[in-house]
């Protein structure tokens, strides 16, 4: 099984450039079902989810043909499968996303259940809520479930909590219901805002996405659209840690500093300093770290895809912090693996007590998911000695050749099989 290697490396020093945004491409390449024309999609980053959402697509019958460039073509003018099975589901949750437009495009899909993973049980009602408000007769069983309607009406929905893919499926299914749909307490994310461009450059007509109302006007029929993904921010976010955490100089570009807000203001508190310019942003932390507070919450606050890197950075800062998941229910997995390299942090309920250490050794240690692992490489940066990571198939969901993106600033890392 592949491993990553990291050992104590000097402060990170150059520049990094962030891929598309995995949690933008992976809805877009969903919502591409809906599209009766090409669609051409631009900075697609090529990561293990990107492979599996492009052969869900595939089992349905679309065409995907990726281009070396980081540009995907999708022609969905003739799908002809309504059903994505568990084997898919299963590699990856997000596959869930093809439910709307699968029901707007052939008025039925049967989709396996996704079920939980490490960071939480990750329930469904709510995307099923608004399926249900539109006037899909939805079914449970054997795993699966299956959406039916013959016609889809658009209907008020309030969401009782901002969840980033129910606002997802409702606004695609809604795209060509009759009238219209009004998402009330929508998710406020930027790949939302991403997804309601790509649907508008397909012919739908969706105002308000970015806010907590999204107001959807149905349309007939939506065509194709070339199409460029947003910079991911929790990839900028965690090279902006990877320079904090090794008090570094570290200039990222490609980065969206709008999105970037509470990472900024939480890195700023820390003593780092940020210098913002256009499309870059630097981040120099030769101050060391201080020990700040911290609590997640759905955009624009501090997102949860960052909660694990700022906790491997305050676990070698001066004095102790207090961190505090609300979005997912068991999104610690990674404290053990960071006490198991000498960190100091506690779990109690949904806070977790992180008291500074003057430094961390290295260990064997394993990713439980994906941001757990990409916490787990910042704190082998810094180190005693070598850290082994396993299980790094979760990073490879969700980074870019981190491990070349990082040995290009100077860090002592390498992938081996
Ligand atoms: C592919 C993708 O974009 N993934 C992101 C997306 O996941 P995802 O779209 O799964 O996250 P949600 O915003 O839906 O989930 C947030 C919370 O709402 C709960 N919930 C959600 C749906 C539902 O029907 N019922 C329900 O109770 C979840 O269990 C969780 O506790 O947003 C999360 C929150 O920013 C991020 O961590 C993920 O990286
Ligand atoms: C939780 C994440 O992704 P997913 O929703 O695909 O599991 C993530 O990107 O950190």
């Amino acid at each position: 099984m592949p491993k990553i290697i990291v050992r104590k490396s000097r402060p990170l020093k150059g520049e990094v450039k962030i891929s598309g945004a995995k949690n933008s491409v992976l809805p877009i390449m969903a919502a591409s079902l809906l599209a009766q024309d090409k669609v051409i999609l631009e900075d697609i980053p090529p990561l293990r989810d990107v492979e599996v959402i492009s052969e869900v697509l595939t089992s349905l019958g679309a065409n995907v043909r990726k281009h070396s460039d980081g540009i995907i073509e999708i022609n969905s003018s003739k799908i002809d499968h309504s059903e994505a099975p568990y084997d898919l589901i299963k590699k990856m949750r997000a596959s869930f996303l093809v439910i709307g437009p699968l029901l707007a495009r052939m008025g039925r899909a049967r989709v396996s259940l996704p079920g939980g993973c490490a960071i939480g049980a990750r329930p469904i009602d709510l995307h099923l809520k608004g399926l249900s408000a539109l006037g899909a007769k939805i079914e449970l069983g054997h795993g699966y479930v299956e959406a039916k309607a013959d016609r889809l009406i658009g209907d008020k929905i309030y969401l009782d909590f901002p969840s980033v893919g129910a606002t997802e499926n409702i606004m695609m299914a809604a795209t060509m219901a009759e009238g219209q749909t009004i998402i009330q307490n929508s998710a406020e994310e930027p790949e939302i805002v991403d997804l309601a461009n790509f649907l508008n450059g397909l012919g739908a007509n969706i105002k308000g996405a970015g806010t907590d109302t999204i107001k959807i006007q149905g349309v007939k029929k939506l065509g194709g659209v070339r199409h460029t993904v947003i910079p991911d921010r929790i990839e900028t976010g965690t090279y902006m840690v990877a320079a904090a955490i090794t008090g570094g100089d570290v200039t990222i570009k490609n980065a969206l500093t709008d999105h970037l807000k509470p990472m900024i203001a939480k890195l700023k508190e820390c003593g780092v300093e940020i210098y913002e310019n256009g499309d870059e942003i630097r981040v120099n932390a030769s101050n060391g770290i201080n020990a700040i507070d911290i609590k997640t919450l759905p955009y624009p606050g501090f997102p949860t895809d960052m909660q694990s890197q700022f906790m491997s950075l305050l676990s070698i800062a001066k004095g102790t912090s207090v961190i505090i998941e609300t979005v997912f229910e068991n999104r610690f997995m990674h404290v053990s693996e960071l006490n198991r390299m000498g960190a100091n942090i506690k779990i109690e309920g949904h806070s977790a007590v992180v008291q500074g250490v003057k430094g961390l050794q290295g260990a064997q240690v394993r990713a439980t998911d994906l941001r757990a692992g990409a916490a787990l490489i910042l704190a082998g940066l810094v180190a005693e000695g070598t850290t082994e990571i396993n299980d790094i198939y979760h990073i490879e969901r969700g980074y870019v050749s981190i491990e070349n993106k990082l040995r290009n600033l100077g860090a002592d890392i390498e992938r081996v099989e």
